[in-house]
């Protein structure tokens, strides 16, 4: 962003190559650098695969799936995937050659390490294997990148479209921190701030349908009767933007996680990370980045709207993908002395 000089930029490739260094440390050990086209064109791909999956053709794909062979948009999926495979295969490799059990650097070494001793012992069945792994590796991608870091780009907009609100966040973040790095034991000195991040998380309601589930027994809800199997969709958005919930269901208010002396209240209702046995893995990893990221960047950058663009023209209505991504926008960050 220090790069940018100021100038109007896209939120998006700064934002989703932070998020996605986090969970390639987790995974493979290590991050990379920004420059490095290997990083730059995998997380692209899986950003194009988040934004083109949610687009009309693959829905009616979802509905009619003879289609597929007919859509563009389903090639570039697979073509993104294939290639984004082969690429996580050869990091993978790389990391078998110089695997050391005494120096785990990540997922893959301790999965690899018990891969490598199930198969020693003769185990069969094992559920160490090199398919699990590869879909393992994906699925943490898939599901820990594109998901913080629309979050976060919805965060950054938000304070740009309601200056008087960052003021409040910056005030607060100059008071308790100061200029040292935060850390994550800040957050209960900040409640504002931790306000504002929720709030961010409840309007924007990156995955307003969850995850689909299928029920496992016969059961009654609410008076209606689901048969064993049925395919059930859990909306989130209808607690998230539940009037009865919420004072200002469709408002940026972060008032709603504040009580009348200004300390932070959890609400029940707040669930973007869905709730029950299969609630979001991430969950904690998520809240500790978007406190981070968060507080870091609003401690040295000012966001605001390109010159001529007022906070009116950025709109809080989203571009259906995968995720709900903000609309198309550009911010100024400006360097805060
Ligand atoms: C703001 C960030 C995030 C949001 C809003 C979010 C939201 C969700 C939601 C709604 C689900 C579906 C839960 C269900 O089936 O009921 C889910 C599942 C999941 N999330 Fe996240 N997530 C976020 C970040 C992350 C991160 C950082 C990771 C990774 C490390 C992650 C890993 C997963 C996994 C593995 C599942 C599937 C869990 C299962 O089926 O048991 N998520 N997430």
């Amino acid at each position: 962003m220090n790069d940018e000089h100021g100038k109007p930029f896209d939120t998006t490739q700064p934002v989703n190559y932070a998020v996605s260094n986090i969970i390639s440390s987790i995974v493979y050990g290590s991050r990379f650098e920004y420059t490095d086209p290997q990083f730059t064109e995998m997380v692209d791909r899986a950003n194009e695969n988040v934004r083109v999956g949610g687009s009309t053709s693959m829905m009616l794909y979802n509905i009619f799936p003879w289609l597929g062979p007919f859509l563009k948009n389903k090639k570039i999926i697979i073509h993104n995937i294939l290639q984004n495979r082969q690429q996580m295969m050869n990091l993978i490799n790389g990391l078998l050659d110089t695997l050391n059990p005494h120096d785990r650097r990540g997922f893959v070494d301790s999965f690899l390490i018990r891969k490598q001793s199930e198969e020693k012992s003769g185990k069969k069945d094992s559920y160490f294997h090199q398919d699990n792994l590869i879909m393992s590796v994906t699925n943490l991608f898939v599901a820990g990148t594109d998901t913080t870091g629309t979050t976060l780009r919805w965060g950054l907009m938000l304070m740009a479209k309601y200056p008087h609100i960052q003021d409040r966040v910056q005030e607060e973040i100059d008071r308790v921190i100061g200029g040292r790095q935060p850390v994550v034991e800040d957050r209960k000195k900040l409640p504002y701030t931790d306000a504002v991040i929720h709030e961010t998380q409840r309007l924007a309601n990156i995955v307003p349908l969850s995850l689909p589930h299928v029920t496992t027994c016969d059961v009654t809800f609410n008076g209606y009767f689901i048969k064993k199997g049925t395919t059930v969709i859990p909306l989130l958005m209808s607690v998230l933007k539940d009037p009865s919930e919420w004072e200002k269901p469709n408002s940026f208010y972060p008032e709603h996680f504040l009580d009348e002396k200004g300390q932070f209240v959890k609400r029940d209702a707040f669930m973007p990370f869905s709730a029950g046995r299969r609630v979001c893995l991430g969950e904690s990893l998520a809240r500790m980045e978007l406190f981070l990221f968060f507080t870091s960047l609003l401690q040295s950058y000012r966001f605001t709207t390109p010159p001529g663009v007022s906070g009116d023209e950025l709109d809080l209505k989203g571009v259906v993908g995968i995720t709900l991504n903000p609309s198309p926008h550009k911010l100024c960050a400006i360097r805060r002395s």
